[in-house]
């Protein structure tokens, strides 16, 4: 299984760059994780947010192969525990799709890529920046593959 996680912005400060780097290249081959970054719309003083929303929401989906399970990365999704999140990995790859999970930029995630959701990951009831949500995602995935796999990295 393979997981892509597909992220607004480009251009990220070398700490974030070097945080999920750090994670990424710890996942074995069977389940490598892919970084797609999406660039985030210009924002300026009158910027038209619902279009720029929009267009990033398509850019976000036209990069998704056909068939992958989508997660979102939202405050209304699931809370998951780390046995939990180890748990839905294990149904993900017994479900034999790739997934991908997608993190909104600034205004969060266009409308159209919360409807194509199968699941929806919150990953604390504090709003994150959206570059520390992608290490974190990657750091949690990684735990999850820990306690999957036995591998020492997780304890309890
Ligand atoms: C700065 S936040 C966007 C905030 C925006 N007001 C909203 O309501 O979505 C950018 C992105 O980071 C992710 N994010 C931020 N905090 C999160 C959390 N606690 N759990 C899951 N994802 C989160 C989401 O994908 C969100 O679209």
């Amino acid at each position: 299984m393979k997981l892509q996680l597909i992220a607004v912005g480009t251009r990220m400060p070398d700490w974030v760059t070097r945080g999920f780097e750090e994670y990424q290249r710890r996942f074995p081959r069977d389940m490598a994780l892919e970084l797609i970054e999406i660039p985030a719309g210009k924002r300026g003083k009158n910027a038209d947010i619902v279009r720029i929303l929009q267009k990033e929401g398509e850019q976000m989906l036209a990069v998704i192969p056909k068939g992958n399970h989508i997660v979102t990365l939202d405050l209304p999704g699931k809370n998951w525990t780390t046995p939990e999140l180890a748990s839905a990995m294990n149904k993900w790859q017994l479900d034999g799709r790739d997934v991908s999970l997608l993190v909104g930029g600034p205004e969060g995630l266009a409308p159209a890529c919360k409807e194509a959701a199968h699941q929806s990951w919150c990953l604390s009831a504090l709003t994150l920046p959206h570059p520390l949500v992608r290490i974190v995602v990657a750091e949690s995935l990684y735990r999850a593959w820990s306690v999957n796999t036995n591998h020492p990295y997780h304890r309890e």
